[in-house]
């Protein structure tokens, strides 16, 4: 247990050093001529050199072989639903819904790793501009092996089954309600056990950032201290590793006789980080009206565009609902964004049926979406007392200015789209006139 020791705060400075060696890290400077223990000083940069202050992040690890000790790249053939290719299929804008997305059967032994699969995204790897949405789903752990992205950071949603994941950073332990991110470069292994689902934002071209409060203040929503990055943790194992890339959308291995997590002291900024989700300071309207779900924002990661997110990662969380005179739920809606959203837990208010954990759905740039027919009937008509919503439930959204193509397996492989998601609209009934 005491693998799993965090320290708190969004883009902090850390500094942490593994217990069994103490002085691990140089004082005042990165690179002493000889390192303590006979370490090798590395640097891992999130930005690039010369980026602002504000932004810039790198983080120098203190390890008992640097990373370059590697047998060549090549190139790997699993995971054939990761992609990157957003020309799959033909463009679709009709709004889709994906039952809960299947869990490798118990026969097949399928790791995080081999277990990525792509549903929809934008842009491009190499001009480092764009994301993509993936599910993974597995029932085995990698080891041995490592994962890094070299596309960009990946934040992680489990919605069932837990992720213990060990990192070149320490060890981190993500439950349902839990999200995790881990950027560009890290590397990182994922243990599970039993069947393990859950949802990846992948960003290309920025790290993502917490929201400006604005008016609301120097607090609330997620809070800075409520991040948890690990401590230092090393492993001393001279055994044959696999390291596996993601690299311009393609998978790549490369063997090595020995663990990439001998990280025995780092310090810096460019971390992985978890986040309780329960820890959300919510805000709502406590007069009228329905306000935008960017009061729900977690994370966000900015485009060029000021206030246009290449990606808000966004929650429905339990909350008290007190607006007066007013449709509580989502209202109708066309939005210049696409929304992707997943359930880890429960129901979601606009749409109590047909909307699982771990399903999905997406409301693509223009198409219209909104209530469903029983949810608009339901919220017209219901007495507006103060009433506690979505109690034991999280919904989430993964909002994007970029217009996402969905892929093959999405489309079709997966076989979970429900073709009949539109018929919920359908009935909704011309009241015009006092009509009934
Ligand atoms: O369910 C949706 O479509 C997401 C959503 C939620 C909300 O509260 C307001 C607008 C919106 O797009
Ligand atoms: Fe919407």
């Amino acid at each position: 247990m005491g693998d799993y020791k965090y320290q708190s705060g969004f883009g902090s400075h850390f500094s942490t050093e593994d217990p069994r060696c103490p002085n691990a890290l140089p004082v005042g400077q990165n690179s002493p001529q000889k390192c303590a223990y006979g370490l090798y000083a590395e640097q891992l940069s999130g930005t690039a050199f010369t980026a602002p202050r504000t932004e810039n992040s790198r983080t120098w690890f203190y390890r008992i072989r640097p990373s370059v000790v590697h047998e060549p790249f090549q190139k790997l053939n699993v995971s054939k639903h990761l992609v990157s290719n957003w020309n799959e299929q033909p463009p679709n804008p009709n709004q889709m819904r994906w039952k809960p997305f299947d869990l490798p059967s118990s026969n097949e032994k399928v790791n995080f790793a081999e277990g990525l699969h792509t549903i929809c995204g934008a842009g491009d790897t190499r001009s480092r501009h764009g994301l993509a949405i993936h599910v993974y789903t597995c029932n085995t752990s990698m080891d041995n092996s490592a994962f890094y992205n070299a596309d960009g950071d990946f934040l992680i949603v489990p919605q069932q089954g837990v992720l213990d994941i060990t990192t070149e950073f320490g060890k981190l332990k993500v439950n349902p309600n839990e999200i995790c991110v881990i950027q560009q470069g890290m590397r990182f292994s994922v243990n599970v056990e039993g069947p393990t689902r859950g949802y990846i934002l992948e960003v290309y071209d920025h790290h993502f950032t917490l929201p400006d409060l604005g008016p609301i203040g120097a607090n609330g929503l997620a809070n800075p201290r409520d991040f948890l990055t690990p401590v230092a943790w090393f492993e001393e194992k001279d055994e044959e590793f696999k390291i596996i890339s993601k690299y311009q959308g393609s998978l790549f291995c490369a063997k090595q006789k020995h663990t990439p997590f001998d990280v025995v002291a780092w310090h810096g900024n460019y971390v992985p980080y978890k986040y309780d989700l329960s820890k959300f300071m919510v805000i709502n309207s406590v007069s009228f009206d329905h306000c935008d779900p960017s009061i729900f924002t977690v994370l966000t990661c900015q485009s060029s565009r000021p206030g246009t997110a290449i990606a808000d990662f966004v929650i429905f969380p339990p909350r008290w609902s007190v607006q007066e005179n007013t449709f509580r739920p989502p209202y109708y809606h066309r939005n210049c964004m696409s929304e992707f959203m997943g359930l880890i837990l429960g129901k979601y208010e606009a749409k109590e049926e047909g909307f699982m954990p771990g399903g999905g759905s997406l409301h693509s740039i223009m198409t219209p979406h909104g209530p469903d027919r029983q949810c608009f009937d339901g919220a017209s008509n219901a007495q507006l007392n103060p009433e506690r919503i979505a109690e034991g439930t999280q919904a989430f959204m993964f909002e994007s200015s970029l217009s996402m193509a969905v892929t093959k397996w999405g489309e079709e492989t997966c076989q979970k789209l429900d073709s009949k998601y539109y018929q919920c609209w359908q009935t909704l009934k011309k009241y015009f006139n006092g009509k009934k």
